[in-house]
């Protein structure tokens, strides 16, 4: 794969902003150029010296280390970074948190999943896997998903950050490996949690404050399909199960316990989105939108649509309940 860089129409500009931004209809190739389109927008090579070229390179690299699995792909990680950009984009981000914050934003977003295997952690662990025991049970996928993306930054020829201070690389090195491990499910809850109690009174000048506000906007970024148009949300789920369900086969087979949500014996698509959506996603956007109003229209509206959409869904294709 090389990077083409095609000529963008001003159309696809703006809509790259939106969250109804349709990535079904874009190679891979033009994925880069549009990646690389949302540093440019922000405004990033100018402001920490990042030359084109190199990255180019640094996208290129990254692309090669998304592996070929049904959801988290490289595809997924365009997705995660688009939904960021339009956010920050939507929210004017620099201007609240700062460019730096932007900065690492963005590029932990295009790391996040970086050489993902397609099993999660619950597998990683009870299979006692190579990164289960690197990594001692802790986020062994995310802390994975962090050391490659700095592999590659080791190379001169895709270290966008090559012509910053040793400093500022420590900064952004430390905001990224805390945004990357802030992706772990597992700590949905406790992220979720903290972000709330800070709102009320939250000081940008407080980098307490302002890290968990990063890693609220990482996870939603990450999580956000249902936010999008149902015709570019659907074909994400089916990616999702076919994984999942790859997952749970594998987990029969080697005898190891089957995660309860990917049992293909046990969910249908509305009602796991239903809990998913209602227990988890919602609670977790409409955090993030106490805090950023100009979000709930963008983002949240559409989630409670989809919510709506799937217990719909849900009510018309449950047996019926005897009375
Ligand atoms: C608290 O940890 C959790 C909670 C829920 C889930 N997943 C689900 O409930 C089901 C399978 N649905 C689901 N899961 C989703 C979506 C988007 N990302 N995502 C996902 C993908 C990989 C790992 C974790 C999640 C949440 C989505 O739209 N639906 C996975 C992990």
């Amino acid at each position: 794969l090389w990077f083409v860089d095609v000529v963008l129409t001003k159309e696809t500009c703006q809509l790259l902003r939106e969250p109804t931004f349709d990535n079904w209809q874009w190679e891979d190739e033009e994925m880069l150029v549009l990646m690389q389109q949302m540093y440019l927008e922000l405004e990033l090579p100018r402001k920490f010296d990042i030359e084109i070229n190199i990255l180019r390179n640094f996208l290129v690299r990254v692309y090669h280390n998304y592996n070929d699995v049904p959801f988290h792909n490289f595809r997924h990680c365009f997705c995660v970074t688009q939904m960021m950009f339009g956010m920050a984009r939507t929210v004017n981000l620099a201007e609240r948190i700062g460019d730096l914050e932007t900065l690492i934003l963005l590029t932990s977003c295009i790391c996040h999943d970086l050489d993902h295997p397609g099993y999660n952690n619950i597998y990683q662990i009870n299979a006692q896997t190579e990164l289960a025991l690197r990594y001692n049970d802790i986020s062994p996928l995310e802390n994975h998903h962090c050391s490659v993306a700095f592999r590659i930054l080791e190379d001169p020829e895709c270290n966008i950050f090559r012509n910053l201070s040793g400093e500022m690389f420590k900064r952004i090195r430390e905001g990224m490996i805390r945004c990357i491990l802030a992706t772990d499910m597992a700590r949905h809850n406790e992220i979720v949690n903290q972000f709330r109690e800070v709102v009320p009174y939250f000081d940008r000048n407080n980098k307490v404050h302002v890290n968990l506000l990063s890693m609220v906007l990482i996870k939603v970024a990450d999580i956000s399909n249902e936010a999008r148009p149902m015709n570019v949300a659907e074909p994400w789920l089916d990616c999702l199960l076919a994984e999942f369900f790859q997952q749970s086969d594998t987990e029969k087979l080697e005898g190891l316990p089957v995660t309860p949500f990917m049992d293909r014996e046990k969910i249908t698509k509305p009602s796991s989105q239903c809990s998913f959506i209602g227990l988890v996603l919602l609670p977790l956007f409409e955090a993030l939108g106490s805090f950023f109003a100009e979000l709930d229209p963008m983002i949240i509206q559409p989630v409670r649509d989809a919510l709506e959409y799937y217990r719909r869904l849900n009510e018309a294709t449950q047996p019926p309940r005897h009375r």
